[in-house]
């Protein structure tokens, strides 16, 4: 039955039963993967995610048609000299058929988590974000009239938008960074045991809904690629490529070799490719590193600039590096500029500035020789369509219910919440 898993901790391989576990009940700290009963993958001929649901973490489905639209490039492939360049497009471009509004691949994450946590009793997330990633969580609420509460930081706010208005949303912007967001997201969630932490790269709906993207390439070109570009903040895009792949070979019709992942981040904030660099799992990040709050500012794709990625954790980045052979390249705003420039040009259609770094880092790959003219490869645009959207949607705006300072919720902030999830639970 669709929605059937099992959770495994990747250290001690201990299955786990309860189905919403974020954490190895013998204390290991990986990440948890998930095993579906159906080893051949098999398509539901539902639209957009839902082809894949039957690896999907969830019971039941949304009304929600988008997903990846996987392509064959003629345009970009014959500038960059590739005969097989596939392109997973994640984002708004009608004329394609792809229908992500809020112009991302976090949709992909926001969908399973959200009808996952509504499988439960104490069943409203609470998601911390800077900025893609709530817009997503706020449209699939819109959609649906799920509830969920958003913390992002003030400056954030700006880029929250849906295409419907998202009354069931509650948007808290706190006067700090991203990380003072965690910290706040984390404090609110204890205020009321029907909230949940929605749980980053540990939420396996977000990793297995990312993972539709190596699903849909795959079954568009027919096989496992040789090769997976992304630019990462997190990684999860990363790690989530590499588990579905394995699901892949497991199932034994897409080919038995994992792609290489290449994966990329945007200078100078580049930890993980710094870490990378010296094949060590420990991350250094913050004052006395060349990765610092300073060093933030200066990025064009500000979503990649992650401060507490799941990287060294079994199970995370850096074990799907080593499992693919994977390269890590860092990429200047200039080179990402031009890169997503030609991508319009060839293409047709504007990039999130993240995915200019991920086909900045296919140039690249080309010209140090990782990546051959003959092989296939899937480049995940992550984002993009944003000067298309607004040819067809009105962008609503989600205004902050709250602004707060950093630091621990009031008792007022904590009285009227209890009163919002009675409202709404
Ligand atoms: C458009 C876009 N691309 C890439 C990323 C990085 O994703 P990951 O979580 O896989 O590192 C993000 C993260 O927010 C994003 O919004």
């Amino acid at each position: 039955m669709s929605g059937d898993y099992q959770l495994r901790c990747p250290t001690c391989g201990l299955r786990i039963t309860d189905r919403y576990s974020s954490f190895c009940p013998a204390g290991h700290p990986g990440l948890l993967v998930t095993d579906y009963p159906e080893r051949t993958l098999s398509l539901s001929g539902q639209p957009g995610i839902f082809r894949y649901e039957s690896w999907l973490p969830v019971r039941g489905r949304l009304p929600f048609t988008g997903g990846t639209v996987t392509y064959q490039s003629d345009g970009l492939a014959e500038e960059l000299g590739l005969a097989h360049l596939f392109i997973g497009f994640n984002g708004y471009w009608p004329e394609r058929g792809a229908d992500l509004v809020t112009c991302s691949f976090k949709e992909l994450e926001a969908v399973p988590s959200m009808l996952r946590a509504t499988e439960r009793t104490a069943g409203i997330l609470v998601v911390a974000s800077a900025g893609n990633t709530a817009r997503a969580f706020c449209q699939v609420s819109a959609l649906t009239g799920i509830p969920v509460v958003i913390v992002v930081p003030q400056s954030a706010l700006p880029r929250l938008w849906t295409t419907e208005p998202a009354p069931a949303a509650l948007v808290i912007g706190v006067d700090g960074d991203y990380a003072d967001a965690i910290a706040y997201s984390t404090a609110l969630a204890a205020v009321d045991p029907r909230l949940i932490v929605e749980g980053g790269a540990r939420n396996v709906a977000r990793r297995d809904g990312m993972g539709t993207v190596m699903l849909d390439g795959a079954v568009t070109i027919g096989r496992i690629p040789d090769h997976y570009v992304q630019a990462v903040g997190s990684g999860t895009g990363g790690v989530a490529a590499y588990e579905a792949a394995s699901r892949l070979i497991r199932d034994g019709r897409f080919g038995g070799r994992l792609p290489i992942l290449h994966l990329a981040q945007n200078l100078p904030f580049v930890p993980m490719v710094a870490a990378w660099e010296e094949h060590t799992r420990d991350l250094q990040v913050g004052p006395g590193t060349p990765y610092t709050e300073e060093a933030e500012q200066w990025v064009s794709a500000p979503v990649l600039t992650n401060r507490t990625p799941p990287y060294g954790v079994p199970g995370g980045t850096y074990d799907a590096l080593e499992a693919t052979g994977g390269e890590m390249y860092a990429i200047s705003n200039g080179l990402a500029r031009a890169a997503g420039t030609l991508f319009t040009d060839c293409e047709g259609i504007d990039l999130d500035p993240a995915a200019a770094v991920a086909t900045a880092s296919l140039i690249q790959a080309i010209e140090m020789g990782t990546i051959e003219p003959g092989s296939r490869v899937l480049l995940n645009i992550t984002g993009g369509g944003y000067d298309r959207v607004v040819e067809d949607h009105t962008l609503v705006p989600t205004p902050a219910g709250y602004r707060v300072p950093a630091g621990n919720p009031d008792d007022e902030i904590r009285r009227d919440v209890i009163t919002w999830v009675n409202d709404h639970a």
